[in-house]
């Protein structure tokens, strides 16, 4: 991926970062860098995930989903780290594939229902994803997903493969039923577990290319260097981070491509989850071009300063003409492709931002193929990690999320936890009709 970093200079948005500024935290930047490479040179948890690209053999999970890959559909039963990933690869590349891939990664009971009345179950992989395999929505949609293909009178056992760690309630269930199963890599949170057994799985089953995956993230990690001039992902989250550090704590994430959309998802998490601590961290803000200019842009152009916009572009996409038309005013479309329309607007929308003075960064992608999606992965987990850096905070951990859980927990007798009791004593002031 390339990236641009133009539009966020002081020079032209405000907030903006001054090249002086930029050179300044470039120090910062290649002392990051070291500390990223040492924490990969010795496998530390979480800066293992930039070892992705060699460390994920397509064999093994090749091999591993070789007695479901004849699936018309496969059924990723995770949440997070453990579906996203998976979830972005297959929506960027659905065209590509006869397979159809869903994700069950929430546990709304009429839209699981729907998602599993529609799907021929004899003719359905699934595959159950959890790095702690004690997450209760995907335990939960499993159970309820089991129950739906032995009432079906489809043997599940022939159409699962597990995706967990050494240990826990999933390991259990794999070894029981003596189901094919795959390791989660040592060392490497969910969010950054999409080049690896946990979001290659349903890519695999849908045809993908997953060496190209790969490839395309090793040539990225290959881009790594000690300043971020001559760094994508490390310019990308420098600037975030200088422009965080001005007032711009929300970071719209506007993919000018519909295969994309999920990718914003996967971001979101990314972002969230991995910079949000210490009361620091960046709003991610899921969006998509160019149907968020008729909803958002408003805000982006004329709200307040609090906001930079970071677009995905793709350079070649496939393309179809606009007819020609009869009404007058709008004869120019006539002469236009889609793909023409959609790259006018996208410059029009990136342009209407810096007349304004606001930030924004492009991310250019050559193409939505299994390469440069590899790259697009890999180059945020990586400008991430070096944000992570800058912050100060722990970007591989999560501890907020453990509350609702044990309320949770609690609400539903799986334990005495004060977190449910706190539940109870909500403050209220209702407004009712
Ligand atoms: O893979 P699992 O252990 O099921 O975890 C799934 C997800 O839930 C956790 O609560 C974390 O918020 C995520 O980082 C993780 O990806």
């Amino acid at each position: 991926m390339n990236v641009d970093i133009g539009n966020a200079l002081a020079s032209v948005s405000a907030p903006g970062v001054s090249r002086g500024s930029l050179e300044a935290l470039d120090e910062q930047v290649a002392a990051a860098h070291e500390r990223i490479e040492t924490g990969r040179a010795n496998r530390e948890h979480g800066y293992e995930a930039l070892n992705l690209p060699d460390r994920t053999d397509p064999e093994t999970i090749r091999s591993a989903v070789e007695p479901i890959a004849d699936a018309d559909a496969i059924i990723t039963v995770g949440i997070g780290g453990s579906a996203l990933g998976a979830a972005t690869i297959t929506d960027a590349l659905a065209g590509e594939s006869e397979t159809e891939a869903i994700y069950l990664d929430n546990v709304d009971p009429e839209w699981v229902s729907s998602r599993l009345e529609r799907l021929p179950l004899e003719r359905t992989a699934i595959n159950v994803v959890s790095r702690s395999g004690t997450t209760a929505e995907t335990l939960a949609n499993f159970l309820v997903v089991r129950d739906a293909f032995e009432s079906a009178g489809v043997d599940w056992t022939d159409r699962t493969i597990v995706t967990t760690g050494d240990s826990g309630p999933l390991r259990d269930l794999s070894d029981r039923h003596d189901l094919p199963s795959l390791k989660v890599p040592d060392g490497v949170p969910g969010r950054f577990s999409a080049l690896s057994s946990v979001g290659l799985v349903a890519p695999a089953v849908c045809g993908h290319d997953l060496e190209a995956l790969l490839e395309g993230a090793a040539a990225e990690a290959d881009s790594l260097s000690g300043s971020l001039f001559e760094c994508p992902a490390y310019a990308y989250g420098a600037t975030t981070y200088a422009l965080d550090a001005r007032g711009a704590g929300i970071n719209a994430m506007v993919p000018y491509s519909e295969s994309l959309e999920t990718s914003a998802e996967w971001f979101a998490q990314l972002w969230a989850e991995s910079l949000g601590k210490d009361d620091l961290g960046q709003t991610p803000v899921r969006a998509l071009g160019v149907t968020d200019q008729h909803s958002q842009l408003q805000l982006y152009r004329a709200g307040p300063r609090d906001k930079f916009v970071t677009f995905v572009t793709t350079r070649q996409r496939r393309d179809r003409s606009i007819p020609e038309t009869d009404v007058e005013d709008l004869a120019y479309l006539g002469d236009a492709t889609l793909g023409e329309l959609l790259e006018a607007e996208f410059e029009a929308t990136e342009a209407s931002l810096a007349a304004a003075g606001r930030p924004n960064v492009r991310i250019e992608l050559e193409s939505v193929d299994e390469y440069e999606l590899g790259g697009f992965l890999y180059g945020m987990e990586a400008a991430c990690v070096l944000a992570g850096e800058l912050y100060g905070v722990n970007t591989f951990e999560q501890p907020a999320v453990e509350w609702a859980k044990k309320a949770t927990r609690g609400l539903l007798g799986g334990g005495a936890f004060e977190e449910a009791e706190a539940v109870a004593e909500k403050t209220e002031l209702r407004i009712e009709r």
